[in-house]
């Protein structure tokens, strides 16, 4: 059952049937409402001919999900080349914007996988792309697999680091998670703290020093285990009641 509690779903961009889509995957859109109890407002990619504000000022959270796209290189200084891509640069820009305006809202912020790595990238923090190839790495990616429960499924453990944000909400951890990815933080954005961590060193997930409120990126998919997977619920029950509380000092 949806709630007054709106939370703002940044579109990607899809071109088929000889149309521009702006869509978001299902699975983000049902754990907000069946797990977080909010209801998912899906923001187009279309920054520069709306007025963000309009739903900004309207909204109780921010959640930015994965992606198969990759954020644009030249936003982290670094020159575009094939193993960047593919690019979405309108989600780039309007998740530029959603992320900046949460942070200096205090408006909740759950930033998921390409989410996380935006959240990086909006502190001046840089990715690493096809980390799979560096030295001492693990294999992040997707596997391929026709049944999106083999292409989710849990993978590899984090350590949760003690006393932070997230261990406040899966408790000291190390949990089990799944990993669908490529790229990868690898200068860490200023105020970024470290909440969790890959074996293999890869950053995990992230919460922002000094935040007004809930903000934290991940790098696994909870979204898509959240009715089962005491972790995955934990958080998105957590976002949802800082997406309250932001409602209730709101009026
Ligand atoms: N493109 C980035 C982020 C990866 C990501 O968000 N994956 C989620 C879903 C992808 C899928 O279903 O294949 C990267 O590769 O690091």
């Amino acid at each position: 059952m949806s709630s007054p509690i709106l939370v703002a779903v940044p579109a990607d961009v899809h071109d088929h049937s000889n149309y521009r889509w702006h869509a978001s995957p299902d699975t983000y859109l049902k754990a907000l409402i069946r797990v977080a109890g909010a209801t998912p407002v899906i923001v187009p990619a279309l920054t520069d001919e709306m007025d963000l504000s309009v739903i900004l000022e309207r909204v109780d959270g921010v959640l930015t999900t994965g992606a198969a796209s990759n954020v644009h290189p030249e936003r982290f200084g670094v020159s575009p080349s094939p193993s960047f891509e593919p690019y979405d640069r309108d989600r780039d820009r309007l998740t530029e914007r959603l992320i900046g305006e949460s942070i200096e809202r205090g408006l909740p912020l759950l930033a998921i996988c390409r989410g996380h790595q935006e959240l990086n990238v909006a502190h001046h923090g840089t990715l690493a792309t096809e980390i799979q190839e560096i030295p001492g790495r693990m294999d992040h990616r997707a596997i391929t697999h026709e049944d999106q429960r083999e292409r989710y499924a849990t993978r590899h453990d984090v350590a949760v680091t003690e006393g932070g944000l997230l261990a406040s909400i899966v408790g000291p951890g190390p949990i089990r998670v799944n990993s669908l990815h490529r790229q990868a933080i690898d200068r860490l954005g200023d105020g970024l703290v470290v909440e969790a961590s890959a074996p293999d060193g890869t950053i995990e997930a992230v919460s922002v020093a000094g935040a007004k409120a809930f903000a934290l990126g991940l790098q696994w998919h909870p979204e898509f285990w959240a009715e089962s997977d005491a972790p995955s619920a934990a958080i998105f029950e957590a976002f949802g009641a800082a997406c309250r509380a932001y409602r209730e000092q709101r009026g």
